[in-house]
């Protein structure tokens, strides 16, 4: 791999690598860097957690003028969560060349954020829904801008986004760099493709899998009802250091991180239907390790990059084989290892395996966790923390009681209850959960066999990247002639799962007329089941 020193850039943008603490750059970074600095327009696919978001800051950050006043690139992202931590990288990558950059999300003070603007950032970080406000109301201008960089593509155009990415980009002079990234791109991406780069290099470094390879995956066969019981055995046997658990819907979400509080986990809930100040507070939280579950909607699916996370349990098998890749891929990030559970109801045996054939990778069965090896997970665990306690020495005081104790009595004796006591009895409440419908295997709609790319051309490896076995709307791939008609409706690109995309009421205060001002367009005639979403935010369920 090559070192960062190689791609010609600015001092001060090597300098905030190497405090980055990157050595070497990642095989998606050193394929695009070089294009990138030469302003070829790009679609960049490579696996989860393989350094995608460095791979457009650095040229990016290179390139920007910090003598610019005005707006000189842009970038979308599908969630709230990932606008905030793209800018956050963005921040450090050009902090010691002085770039300004900001990033723009719903729910968030729309007052704040125009006082912000006033400091006239060079890069704006932001969802689609929040920056279309603020385009209207003529607080962001994009007359200058230079760069556009769509993250996470896919997601965008799955959450019904089209519409708003191209009123954006026709606001954005025509002339201008822009690039496309993903760990899986299907084939409608083409359609976006054609209408927004120039003759774009497709750069792909997906070898045979497109999951991370650094993951163990693993399922547990069971029934609804066994789940929870299920749930807390695995976190007991496998002591993860953090955890993502994702749920289906935004009711289960709630419900599972309340069972698991009662039972005494550190858990809690992030899904669409919280107020921004919930959702930052869970982050921090989980990011800072105050808690050690979060429980989850497939708003976390996408590009969240929390170190630490060792394991993903799908206590609901995802709706498609993207959505598996991607929340698998919190984990197993950055070469550390991770692994990933997914349960699964007899009834969704089939959907499991065309996830795994899509995902070419097989993904193992394991045996329900008997409470005997719960139990051992959790007494491991609680030797580990008194171990843990030793090395830092913050048990001082207690060393005089323990000598006036160890004076009566024996010493296994005395720190089997101590542990004992640290582990704590499993409280058995009875938990119930509202039960959730099962996903159904799609007949016909992927057409694995087909293409030797799966899902739309975009596993397989090498790049080019043309595929056939579109699952949305079959179709060729890309360089083809121009078929797709730019006039084509958002049904199309339909949400993934209707339960877990449901309408969104959320909290924030500017949410409201963003509705209005965008949620009534092309919806007059549409399949309502399958209306694309209208908004960044609304990763939730019915
Ligand atoms: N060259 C590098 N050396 C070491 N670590 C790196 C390097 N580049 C990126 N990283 C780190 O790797 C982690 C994953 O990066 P990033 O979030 O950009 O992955 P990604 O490819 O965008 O994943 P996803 O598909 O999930 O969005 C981050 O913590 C990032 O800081
Ligand atoms: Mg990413």
């Amino acid at each position: 791999m090559k070192t960062f020193q190689e791609f010609g850039l600015d001092a001060s943008v090597l300098r905030a690598i190497t405090e980055m603490g990157f050595e070497e750059s990642t095989p998606i970074q050193e394929k695009t860097i070089p294009l990138a600095m030469e302003g070829r327009d790009l679609i960049g696919q490579a696996q989860t957690g393989t350094g995608k978001t460095a791979a457009f800051g650095i040229p990016l950050v290179n390139k920007i003028n910090v003598k610019e006043e005005r707006i000189s690139a842009l970038i979308m992202c599908p969630t709230r969560e990932l606008a905030i931590q793209v800018a956050e990288e963005i921040e450090k990558l050009g902090r010691f060349k002085g770039i300004r950059s900001l990033p723009i999300y719903g729910g968030q003070d729309i007052v704040k954020q125009i006082r912000a603007l006033k400091k006239k950032p060079q890069i704006i970080i932001g969802t689609p829904g929040r920056l279309l406000d603020h385009i209207n109301r003529k607080t962001i201008k994009l007359d200058d801008v230079q760069t556009v960089i769509l993250d996470e593509a896919d997601e965008m155009l799955d959450m019904g986004f089209m519409d708003d990415i191209q009123s954006i980009l026709k606001l954005v002079p025509a002339e201008r760099h822009t690039m496309l990234f993903s760990a899986t791109m299907p084939t409608n991406i083409q359609k976006l493709a054609q209408q927004f780069l120039t003759n774009p290099e497709h750069v792909s470094v997906i070898p045979k899998q497109v999951s991370a390879p650094l993951i163990e995956q693993a399922y547990i066969e069971l029934h609804e009802k066994q789940k929870f019981e299920a749930l807390s055995r695995l976190i007991d046997m496998e002591a993860p250091d953090l955890a993502i658990i994702f749920g289906r819907t935004k009711r289960r979400v709630d419900e599972l991180a309340e069972a698991l509080q009662k039972r005494g986990y550190a858990a809690e809930g992030l899904h669409g239907d919280l107020s921004q100040n919930q959702r930052d507070n869970v982050m921090r939280k989980f990011r800072d390790g105050s808690i050690d579950v979060l429980v989850a909607t497939d708003v976390a699916a996408r590009g969240l990059d929390v170190s630490g996370v060792t394991h993903v349990i799908n206590f609901d098998l995802p709706q498609d084989p993207e959505s598996y890749v991607h929340r698998i891929g919190r984990t197993g990030r950055a070469g550390k290892e991770g692994t990933a559970w997914t349960f699964v109801t007899p009834r969704e045996i089939d959907h499991l395996h065309f996830i795994e054939k899509v995902t070419r990778h097989k993904i193992n069965k394991k045996p329900l966790p008997s409470v005997a090896e719960a139990v051992e997970g959790k007494q491991k665990m609680t030797a580990e923390r008194i171990l843990d306690m030793l090395q830092k020495e913050e048990h001082q005081e207690f060393k005089g009681l323990a000598i006036q104790m160890l004076e009566q009595y024996d010493s296994v004796n005395l720190l089997s209850a101590a542990m004992k006591l640290l582990t704590g009895d499993k409280k058995d409440l009875n938990i119930e959960l509202t039960p959730e419908d099962p996903i159904r295997a799609r007949k016909k709609k992927f057409d694995v066999r087909s293409s030797g790319r799966r899902v739309g051309g975009g596993y397989g490896s090498g790049s080019g990247g043309s595929g056939s076995g579109d699952r949305r709307q079959g179709g060729g791939g890309y360089g083809g002639s121009g078929a797709g008609s730019s006039s084509s409706s958002n049904s199309r690109y339909p949400r993934k799962d209707s339960r877990d995309y449901g309408s969104n009421r959320e909290g924030g205060s500017s949410s409201s007329s963003r509705n209005r001002e965008y949620g009534s367009n092309n919806s007059g005639n549409r399949d309502r089941s399958r209306a694309p979403r209208k908004s960044e935010d609304t990763l939730v369920n019915k």
